[in-house]
């Protein structure tokens, strides 16, 4: 076989759109089984999210296709190479926000460029760029200790987008922030997915707020994790948020979800 029937092999493989492709992923904690046999697709342009009950190992899946933790079997490919490590194509958004506390809002944002080795010049127009675009121009020269919660995640995506990365990963961005910020977080969340045309893999523990925002709700059993249903919320999107919220097809797909959900918590 040549090199280019080895690429085209390699190529043929991957579904048309899909840019994180999980196959067999297992994970072991010592004794603890977290994941069992996953296997899934996320495609280029849509919003994942990974939804089940506590502990059944959504953070464990996010961080094996971030490159952060090793899966004890099975493979993470992205566009079609095994990932081996964290890489640039991936930027992981925590729950947390991980900001630095001694940086501005524009170092921060800035700082993967700087990473890469950037120029000041340029890696503050890209920051200033994604500042804006998240709602923060003006803010650039505070330190996270002056902004709110809502502000401190904003900043988080605001650097998540500067690296351009193409896989974002979200590990339930707005569990620390206040109900009305949430609501425009989401509203903001549904804009760049459209705008960006980027593969979000999104971690929440809000059925509410999965229906909201996902092309796909991918739901996982209770420990160890396994793909138990996908679901592909039918909203239109073009409706305002309150008129979204009200919808029969919206309302539907929670009560779907939470039937499935509920024997969890009984
Ligand atoms: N470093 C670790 N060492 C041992 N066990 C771990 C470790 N990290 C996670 N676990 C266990 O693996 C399981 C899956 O954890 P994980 O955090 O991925 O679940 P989760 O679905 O994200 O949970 P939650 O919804 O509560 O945030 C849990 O039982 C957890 O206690």
């Amino acid at each position: 076989m040549t090199m280019s029937d080895a690429v085209f092999n390699i190529e043929k493989d991957v579904p048309a759109d899909a840019v994180v492709e999980v196959r067999g992923i297992c994970k072991k904690y010592g004794e603890v089984e977290a994941l069992r046999n996953i296997d899934l697709d996320f495609p280029r342009g849509k919003l994942t999210t990974l939804l089940g009950p506590s502990g059944c190992g959504k953070t464990t899946l996010l961080k094996i296709i971030a490159g952060l933790i090793e899966p004890s079997a099975g493979e993470v490919r992205v566009n079609g190479r095994p990932v081996t490590g964290p890489g640039p194509e991936r930027a992981f958004v925590f729950q947390d926000f991980a900001l630095m506390p001694w940086a501005t809002v524009m170092r921060n944002v800035a700082f993967g460029l700087e990473l890469k080795g950037m120029g000041k010049a340029e890696r503050q127009s890209i920051a200033a760029k994604y500042i804006a675009e998240v709602g923060l121009s003006g803010f650039e020269d505070k330190y996270p200790h002056e902004l709110s919660g809502g502000m401190r995640q904003r900043v988080g995506l605001a650097r998540a987008f500067a690296v351009n990365a193409e896989v974002l990963l979200l590990d339930e961005p707005f569990s620390a922030v206040d109900e009305q910020n949430r609501r425009k977080f989401q509203e903001d969340l549904l804009r760049l997915v459209e705008k960006e045309r980027k593969t979000f893999i999104f971690v929440t523990h809000s059925i509410e707020e999965a229906v909201y925002v996902s092309d796909r709700i991918v739901l996982l059993s209770r420990r160890p994790g396994r793909v138990s249903q996908i679901i592909e919320p039918k909203i239109d999107r073009t409706a305002s948020p309150d008129a979204i919220r009200r919808d029969q097809g919206y309302l539907d797909t929670v009560e779907e979800i939470w039937q499935g959900l509920k024997h969890y918590v009984d």
